[in-house]
């Protein structure tokens, strides 16, 4: 069975868990407003000060006049073992404990400053306060700023109904328990406390209602109805309570004295003598850590809900940004081959097929390539004008006997060397495929995302690989080209050779050899033999550089596109490493601050499981 003192301790850790995680309700469901609270609400000088103060046992509110809480003070008090020195501690200062309680009340004032500057603005920030003492109970109290019916100068006039609709925040929710504070020498039927209270709890049972200034009512009239219930009928009882006088605090009676006043006060008067047992300010503290610990009891089940529904949220979200990566360099080198190769399957999905592009390759050689070969000039070398040309200059003073040699192989030379144009037109067309290709695998590949420097150096090693492969690849279809050059087909020539002759053409008709030997028709028929063989040396290469682009290109980009890379990576060092696996920087805050939550949630969770196990 879990005790009360541990229910209420475990509250207290949640709420400051609630706090780091800057969860201070608002939009949304939070963990923050599944847990109860305990908040003193009253118009100003109601004696909240005095209530809060007394419940705590310490003097540490700043006092002033006017508008002095201007954030919500969540105040924790936690019981320790009697005889231990008290102190106070700031969440936004941790590790600074406070022994001098008026240095408390500075450091509230500063804090307060801090946010809203020395304006007499509010803020809904709430300061975070605990109090670790032998004279206190477990209990988590929010001071807010008191309800005013003027702004003081300085303020602008909002300010009322802007306290209002803090203090409105606060007490609104199902969760707060409401710490209605009315001064019993004024007519409590226009307490602001009770009337904020009655329009969020209209039912009052989590209201509960504090009577102050009970001995400076005038002479003859009493808070009995009240406080008997007949009046203002609440769920629970109300309290009656005696704070110091100003005139008190001014000769700075301590608080222990103040209790002990406020006890003869009751146990001796006539009036509440016989309520005595249920009056005063260590009986208020004590009803509401037992009611606290009611509602906490029923509130556990919803609050572990809410926490394990964090929980998978977070979860989920981390699965989807990446969990954070290792540490040591062998699991860092891991994490990048894995991430190369992630890429690299992207990378032969596209030219294997699967995913789209690879068939632009092919559309290179089906299309680009012949059409490029078509649109090469040879009608205008092959002209029998140039053919001329170029067979006179291979002539040179002694024109050819039977056959101009050196003028075909001019006429060749020169027609092949036309072919090296389309050759590296190819090679270029398919490395701006693969490029293409390496630019979309990149994008596509998921893991990859996260990492926006890998993917870049990634990038960078795989067009430098696609430039060398290029460059052996122009090489590669060059030779080719030049091979063609360098030995002709003799069958093409002598298979020619031995035509006229199987045409056995009339002896009449036939052209005297001399006569025609330069004619048009002579230079025509070398034209259009060069033109044929020509024809021919182009089908061999419109086969031929195909089988080597994708030899030196294709084949090699999907074997070894990132072996240099894998080689380089391997001799990095750590940081080196670690700067490749550098991540976009906002998704780095964002995986920190979602860690940090599900730290938060998940030791929550444990708190919830060591107490209610107990
Ligand atoms: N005699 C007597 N004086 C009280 C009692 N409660 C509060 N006072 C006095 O009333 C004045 C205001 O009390 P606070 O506790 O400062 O009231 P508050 O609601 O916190 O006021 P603000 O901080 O201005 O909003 C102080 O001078 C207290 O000494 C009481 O029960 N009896």
């Amino acid at each position: 069975m879990a005790t009360m003192k541990s229910l209420i301790g475990l509250i207290n850790k949640i709420q400051r868990a609630c706090t780091v995680l800057g969860d201070h309700g608002g939009e949304g469901m939070s963990l923050w407003e599944a847990l109860p609270t305990v908040a003193v609400v009253g118009g100003q000088s109601s004696g909240k000060s005095s209530v809060l103060e007394s419940v705590v046992g310490r003097d540490f509110l700043p006092r002033g006049s006017g508008i002095v809480t201007r954030r919500p003070l969540v105040l924790q008090l936690h019981k320790t073992e009697d005889g231990t020195t008290e102190y106070a501690e700031f969440l936004h200062a941790p590790r600074k404990k406070f022994t001098d309680f008026a240095a408390v009340r500075k450091e509230i004032e500063d804090e307060t400053d801090r946010m809203t500057g020395k304006s007499k603005a509010i803020s809904n920030i709430p300061i975070q306060l605990s109090i670790y003492s032998p004279n206190v109970v477990n209990l988590t109290l929010i001071d807010l700023p008191g309800l005013t019916k003027v702004a003081v100068e300085g303020q602008p006039e909002s300010i009322v109904a802007d306290i209002e609709n803090m203090v409105r925040s606060y007490v609104e929710k199902p969760n707060c328990i409401i710490l209605a504070i009315s001064p019993a020498n004024q007519d409590i039927a226009t307490s602001d406390a009770i009337k904020l209270a009655k329009e969020v709890d209209p039912t009052g049972e989590r209201t509960f209602g504090v009577a102050t200034k009970l001995d400076i009512m005038d002479k003859g009239t009493d808070c009995l109805d009240v406080l008997e219930g007949r009046a203002y009928r609440l769920q629970h009882p109300w309290v009656g309570i005696v704070n110091r006088s100003q005139a008190d605090i001014n000769k700075r009676v301590d608080m222990i004295a103040a209790r002990r006043k406020e006890r003869e006060y009751f146990e001796t008067s006539p009036e509440y003598g016989h309520l005595a047992s249920r009056m005063g300010s260590e009986y208020l503290a004590k009803l509401l850590s037992q009611h606290l610990e009611t509602v906490i009891r029923q509130k556990i089940p919803s609050i572990v809900a809410l926490i394990n529904k964090s929980i998978d949220e977070i979860n989920a979200e981390l699965d989807r940004i990446g969990r954070p990566i290792a540490v040591d360099s062998g699991a860092q080198l891991y994490t990048i081959l894995e991430l190369c190769r992630a890429f690299d399957r992207v990378f032969k999905e596209h030219l294997d097929g699967g995913r789209p592009g690879g068939d632009r390759i092919y559309g290179v050689f089906d299309h680009q390539l012949p059409a490029a070969l078509k649109k090469l000039p040879f009608d205008r070398h092959l002209s029998t004008k140039n053919v001329q040309k170029v067979v006179s200059e291979a002539d040179g003073y002694q024109p050819h006997l039977i056959a101009p040699e050196q003028g075909y192989r001019r006429l060749i030379d020169g027609s092949i060397s036309y072919f090296k144009g389309p050759a590296e037109a190819t090679v270029d067309a398919v490395h701006f495929v693969l490029k293409e290709l390496v630019r979309k695998s990149i994008s596509e590949t998921e893991e990859l995302k996260r990492f926006p420097t890998l993917a870049s150096d990634i990038a960078a090693a795989a067009n430098e690989a696609l430039e060398r492969f290029r460059d052996e690849s122009r090489k590669t279809v060059l030779r080719l080209v030049d091979m063609e050059s360098s030995y002709l087909t003799v069958e093409f020539f002598r298979k020619l050779h031995m035509e006229p002759e199987k045409e056995k053409p009339n002896p009449r008709n036939a052209p005297q050899p001399n006569a025609d030997i330069y004619s048009d028709s002579h230079f025509r028929k070398i034209g259009s033999n060069v033109s044929a063989y020509i024809n021919m040396v182009c089908d061999t290469l419109r086969i031929s550089l195909p089988k080597a682009v994708v030899y030196c290109q294709v084949r090699e980009a999907k074997r070894s596109l990132l072996n240099f890379f894998y080689a380089q990576v391997g001799r990095k060092e750590k940081e080196k490493l670690g700067a490749m696996l550098d991540e976009d920087p906002q998704l780095m805050e964002r995986r920190g601050t979602l860690a940090k939550r599900l730290e938060l949630y998940k030791q929550a969770r444990d708190d919830i499981d060591a107490v209610a196990w107990k």
